[in-house]
């Protein structure tokens, strides 16, 4: 997987490289691939200017056509198979199964805007997706693009160790996950729940499918509600919301 990003603030993604995580291990073992690309770098004009003010008034900067579109050229050339997201409250939201779908192709331009935007030109012929990580505005793309970059190669195989695993992961089924606990079996009068300390494997499964349904009940409706649920998923669930109300 190979990720190029266009940004004006390359040096915010030592974040992904510099940590011991998931992500840096991955990069360092090549399993993905960042490459970063400053349209300032691509910027004919003599201050390196990449923005201006917006042609009828109003607030704030707007990102310039010729020096985003010549970075996202030069990334494009580098990335041929690669197609371009631009990051905005305006794109659709991301959620577990688009990132899946992402993390099926071979790689992604990332257009990271800042200021008030970009020129609506380059959304017309340069951009081929647009995506939202969450209905709020931030002060730049490059988070959004972290993030992205963090969820897609936690799917991708052999990212996660053997301790880890993406489909347990909430959502990774289309629920959220079950409770965790470990050491000590009781602290402050809390203890853990006595199935999980009974060696009885399929005893454990079936507490943690059941917890893992009930919550998705509890916290995220919409969610269960478009995932299908077996016989047995649907008497663990009926189980659950019955306990609920005694
Ligand atoms: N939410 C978001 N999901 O993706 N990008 C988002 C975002 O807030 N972008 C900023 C919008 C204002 N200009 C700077 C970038």
């Amino acid at each position: 997987m190979r990720f190029d990003v266009i940004t004006l603030f390359p040096g915010q993604f030592r974040v992904l490289t510099a940590e011991e995580g998931v992500i840096a291990r991955a990069l360092a073992r090549g399993l993905a691939e960042l490459h970063l690309w400053n349209p300032r770098d691509f910027s004919h004009d003599r201050h390196q200017r990449v923005d201006d003010r917006p042609y009828g008034g109003g607030p704030g900067m707007i990102l310039q056509v010729a020096p985003v579109r010549a970075a996202i050229t030069a990334a494009r050339a580098a990335a041929p198979a690669s197609r371009v997201i631009y990051l905005s409250p305006q794109g659709r939201l991301l959620n577990h199964a688009a990132v899946a779908q992402l993390a099926t192709a071979s790689g992604w331009i990332l257009l990271a805007g800042r200021y008030e935007g970009i020129d609506e030109r380059l959304l017309l012929r340069d951009v081929d997706e647009e995506w939202s990580i969450g209905d709020y505005v931030l002060s730049g793309g490059e988070l959004p693009a972290m993030v992205l970059i963090d969820a897609v190669i936690r799917l991708l195989p052999g990212a996660l160790g053997h301790a880890e695993s993406a489909q347990t992961d909430s959502h990774g089924d289309g629920l959220l996950e079950c409770p965790h606990y470990s050491r000590p079996p009781e602290i402050d009068g809390q203890a853990v729940p006595a199935v999980l300390l009974s060696g009885d494997h399929q005893a454990i499964a079936r507490w943690r499918l059941q917890q893992s349904l009930g919550r998705t009940w509890l916290k995220r409706p919409a969610l269960l509600a478009q995932r299908e649920l077996s016989a047995t998923e649907r008497s663990l669930l009926n189980e659950f919301i019955a306990a609920q109300s005694t």
